[in-house]
């Protein structure tokens, strides 16, 4: 019978092997009934990590095999020497009994099984590698139809510091129910970030942590609790947020008073803001409906807009985004994005508020999204992003904030972020 850890990397290299061959998300295969549906809860979490940790170095990894190999081996293969070279390597585990559990693996399927001694050898020669060797080479690099678009927009020196971002992975980030980021970091034993979040280095089981149970925190990086902040919604304001689910930034809207209705299409993901307000003791109206479609009763004073993007700003948590999705892929949002900010600008009062926000790196999802709405409505402005712990050169000539994974690179990071405060004319 398969030891624990063999369990987990089985699963990991399933799930590598999704993404890479069948270039599926981590995301959606991490529930009941994905690879991970009969490991305990320890297992899941090794698994996942391991997946991650892998896809966050695997031109490394490549770099260190291919001395070691005359030809490229087949898929199933190239994705368990890349894990157990990366679980080698960059976690520094015990050479015999990653190699062990490779060769296992590979030994118990069919589809490999004739590899086994290929993986044996090819793993023993890696475990030879100096760590200094593996410490020198290159971080990942962002696929070519990213890159490009990077270099374009950022320059060559914000590239190379996204991509040690993505390679660095991401802390723990936590938002206070109350707003006080230093009780919160007293009581968990983080780190106040200048910001307003709490910020958690190192594996943190999070259900384990002080203050879950009672809700007193929720998950959710530090750039992505500044939307919410900057839209500055007060008690008793009629506010919606429109791609709600999970509901972090909703929890983040309850909190302060106002009268919030939750929005998003998908009932599967609304179910997920209930249980975060149920955890968390806070109330929002429910709404499952197309934003696009959705009419509230009156005119509302405030709206959040964190629309459907490539989610490209969030490649630090979730490396397997660069090898699912392509520049094809994204382009339909765009227009959706702008159908949503001008659905969204009927919905307001004179006057009212408009947060826009995307967790994009690209312009067409954040500043020219903006641009081009101004540009459509006439009388619309922006009010200047200013807030606590901000840097002056994180705004944008606009008055949005761009924010990205390079950013606070001795704090850990945060995610990529695009957001504007627009104003609805008077
Ligand atoms: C970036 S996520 C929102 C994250 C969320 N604001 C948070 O902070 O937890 C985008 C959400 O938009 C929802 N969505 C996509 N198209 C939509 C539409 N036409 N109307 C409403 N929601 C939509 C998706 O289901 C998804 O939950």
């Amino acid at each position: 019978m398969a030891g624990q850890g063999d369990r987990a990397r089985g699963a990991a290299w399933q799930l590598l092997r999704a993404v890479l061959e069948d270039r599926q998300l981590l995301a959606e295969m991490e529930g009941e009934f994905g690879p991970l549906a009969d490991l305990t809860p320890a297992e899941r979490a090794r698994a996942a990590r391991l997946a991650r940790m892998t896809l966050r170095h695997i031109d490394r990894a490549d770099a260190v095999l291919k001395p070691h190999l005359r030809k490229a081996p087949p898929p199933p293969v190239r994705a368990l020497l890349r894990l157990a070279t990366v679980e080698m390597l960059q976690e520094a585990a015990a050479a015999h009994g990653a190699v062990n559990a490779a060769v296992a693996l590979a030994r118990a399927d069919r589809r490999t099984g004739a590899m086994a001694g290929l993986v044996n050898a090819v793993l023993r020669k890696v475990a030879e590698t100096p760590p200094a060797a593996w410490d020198a080479l290159p971080p990942q690099r962002l696929p070519g139809w990213l890159r490009g678009r990077l270099d374009s927009a950022w320059g060559r020196a914000a590239v190379t510091g996204v991509e040690a971002a993505h390679a660095a992975g991401a802390p723990l980030d936590l938002t206070p129910r109350d707003g006080d980021a230093d009780a919160l970091a007293d009581m968990v034993g983080g780190v106040a970030l200048p910001t307003g979040s709490v910020r958690l280095h190192g594996a943190a089981q999070v259900s384990a942590l002080p203050g879950y149970a009672e809700g007193a925190w929720w998950v959710q990086d530090a750039a992505a609790a500044l939307p919410a902040r900057l839209l500055a919604a007060k008690p008793g304001e009629r506010v919606a947020d429109l791609c709600a689910a999970p509901g972090g930034k909703t929890m983040q809207l309850a909190a302060t008073g106002a009268q919030v209705t939750a929005l998003d299409i998908s009932e599967q993901r609304m179910a997920r803001v209930e249980e975060n307000l149920a955890r968390t003791d806070l109330s929002a109206d429910l709404v499952v409906a197309d934003a696009l479609t959705w009419s509230p009763p009156q005119p509302l004073d405030a709206i959040l807009l964190d629309a459907p993007c490539s989610a490209t700003g969030t490649i630090r948590r979730h490396p397997d985004l660069p090898f699912a999705k392509d520049g094809a892929s994204i382009k339909p949002l765009f227009a959706l994005q702008a159908q949503l900010l001008d659905r969204a600008l009927d919905l307001l009062a004179p006057g009212g508020r408009l947060v826009f926000c995307t967790c994009s790196l690209l312009p067409e999802e954040g500043e020219k999204q903006v641009a081009a709405t101004l540009d459509r409505h006439p009388g619309l402005s922006v009010r200047p992003a200013d807030l606590p712990g901000i840097a002056p050169d994180w705004r944008d000539d606009l008055g949005g904030l761009r924010l990205r994974p390079d950013f606070w690179p001795d704090r850990g990071g945060m995610d990529g972020f695009y957001m504007a405060c627009l104003v609805k004319s008077g």
